[in-house]
């Protein structure tokens, strides 16, 4: 089962890394004829009704290896100069035969034998708007024979297209069922495996913008256990996660490095704490929590960080000094919601196992954890999907690049994005800064560099 998220995600990671959707749009359009060679006679006449995106482009490029053997004509509901997407544009450049536009859909319908709905599909945003609600209705009476391409237009709005078969790409989509979308056929369209198990661009569609009426505090609030032993850690998670949108970072530090990491920017709220007496209450308000960098190991920490832990229903990311210190307590945090992000020596001794996909996916799925196995490629699982992310270069051997993609993992979790999405974006993301950062100073750019890029590569790649 796929969502309209998901979809978009494999399109934006398949031309991030193979170019324009023509091949597979070419391949759903034949996928879409041959269900209809197959279930229809020779010589009937078909209306391919279009809408504007790249739903359109399918039905148009079925148009065109149907042409041999039906009569075939296609109709654009809101005329040729309204196509969204520059592949419908080009699937309907290529298309050599009748084509109507905008007012001559009841005398089209009534010379059809059949009409495949090729008007909206996965890019459907809120309720219909017309003129796809009179014609879906007027699809619906014609009683003809209706072929939906992809999903039935308007599923999931008030108003949608009663299909005999619906030929769907890939898999099928959610809300689809046998009875709102009439016979379903799944069609491969041949998405590669790097478009499907490997992060991208597309990985950010599942971050939603500040709502405009947003307040303070709803577009992500972390707390950040750290910076007790190494302050440094502590600013660069936090730049991390203000980086990538986070409304409120508050850092809960020692007295000895409150004023170094207050100084170092006025976005960073600091907090002074001593590690065996924690303001529990004012740290549980966050909607995410990590815990770890430059934090340092000691027992009387221990203590105070499983009660933090056991009194918490929030996201919880572990990093660092965290994940050594809790290697011990795994059982313990089973049921919690809970990312890690160890280095190949911390997965070593956080999990006891050696840092390979495998066992990152057994393990995961064993605890219920969501981890991020970091390394010049690295493995973001959560024991059930699975999601590469390589780029980024050897520079990022550096100190800090780890606090920074702890930072930014945290806060895209704290803006409300799901574990597994959050650290497949942020590891993207990660990788993008450095490779940005690579470019303007090669194998000598800094962390701060890095902090710099981020917001650039946010908004190079976020699409709403
Ligand atoms: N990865 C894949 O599986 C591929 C998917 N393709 C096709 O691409 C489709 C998605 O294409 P797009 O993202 O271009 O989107 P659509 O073709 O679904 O249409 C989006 C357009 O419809 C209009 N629209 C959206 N919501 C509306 C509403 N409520 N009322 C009125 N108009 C509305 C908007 O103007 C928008 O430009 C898929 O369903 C599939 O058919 C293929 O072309 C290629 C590969
Ligand atoms: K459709």
């Amino acid at each position: 089962m796929i969502s309209f998220l998901d979809q978009k995600r494999m399109d934006l990671n398949y031309q991030y890394r193979n170019g324009d959707l023509f091949v597979l749009m070419t391949n759903a359009g034949k996928g879409v004829s041959s269900v209809i060679w197959d279930n229809f006679k020779p010589g009937s006449s078909i209306l391919i009704v279009c809408g504007t995106g790249n739903n359109a482009g399918d039905g148009i490029m079925a148009a065109k290896f149907l042409q041999d053997k039906f009569r075939v004509s296609v109709y654009l509901i809101k005329g040729k100069s309204s196509m969204k997407t520059d592949m419908a544009r080009k699937a309907l450049r290529s298309f050599k035969g009748k084509i109507y536009e905008i007012d001559e859909i009841e005398k089209l319908l009534e010379d059809a034998d059949i009409v495949v709905d090729s008007l909206l599909g996965t890019g459907t945003n809120g309720e219909l708007r017309e003129p796809y609600a009179s014609v879906i209705k007027k699809i619906n009476k014609s009683g003809k024979k209706i072929v939906s391409v992809d999903i039935p237009s308007g599923l999931g709005t008030g108003t949608m297209v009663h299909p005999d078969i619906t030929v769907t790409f890939t898999d099928i989509k959610e809300g689809m069922n046998s009875s709102n979308s009439g016979k379903i056929e799944i069609v491969d369209i041949g998405i590669p495996d790097n478009a499907i198990n490997y992060s991208g661009p597309g990985d950010l569609v599942y971050l939603n913008p500040p709502e405009k009426d947003s307040h303070k505090g709803d577009n992500g609030t972390l707390a950040i256990i750290g910076g007790w032993s190494f302050h440094g850690s502590a600013v660069i998670s936090s730049m991390g996660a203000l980086s990538v949108g986070t409304d409120l970072v508050r850092v809960y530090t020692t007295r000895q490095n409150y004023n170094i990491i207050s100084s170092y920017n006025p976005e960073i709220i600091v907090r002074e704490v001593t590690p065996d007496s924690m303001p529990l209450d004012e740290i549980r308000k966050h909607k995410a929590i990590l815990i770890g960098p430059g934090m340092g190991i000691s027992s009387i920490y221990e203590k105070s960080i499983l009660s933090l832990i056991s009194s918490y229903d929030g996201e919880i990311i572990l990093d660092a000094d965290a994940l050594k210190m809790l290697s011990s307590h795994k059982n313990s945090l089973m049921g919690k919601k809970i990312t890690v992000t160890p280095h190949r020596q911390e997965f070593l001794r956080f999990y006891d196992e050696d840092p390979t996909k495998g066992n990152a996916e057994i393990l995961s799925r064993h605890y219920g954890f969501t981890t991020v196995l970091k390394g010049s490629t690295d493995t973001i699982t959560d024991g059930v999907n699975t999601i590469l992310t390589d780029g980024g270069n050897s520079r990022m051997t550096m100190g800090g690049t780890g606090d920074l993609l702890a930072g930014i993992i945290s806060g895209l979790i704290s803006k409300g994005m799901i574990r597994l999405r959050a650290c497949s974006a942020g590891t993207f993301v990660n990788k993008k800064a450095a490779e940005i950062s690579f470019n303007s100073k090669s194998y000598f750019f800094s962390v701060n560099d890095m902090i710099e890029a981020i917001p650039k590569v946010m908004k190079l790649y976020f699409e709403k």
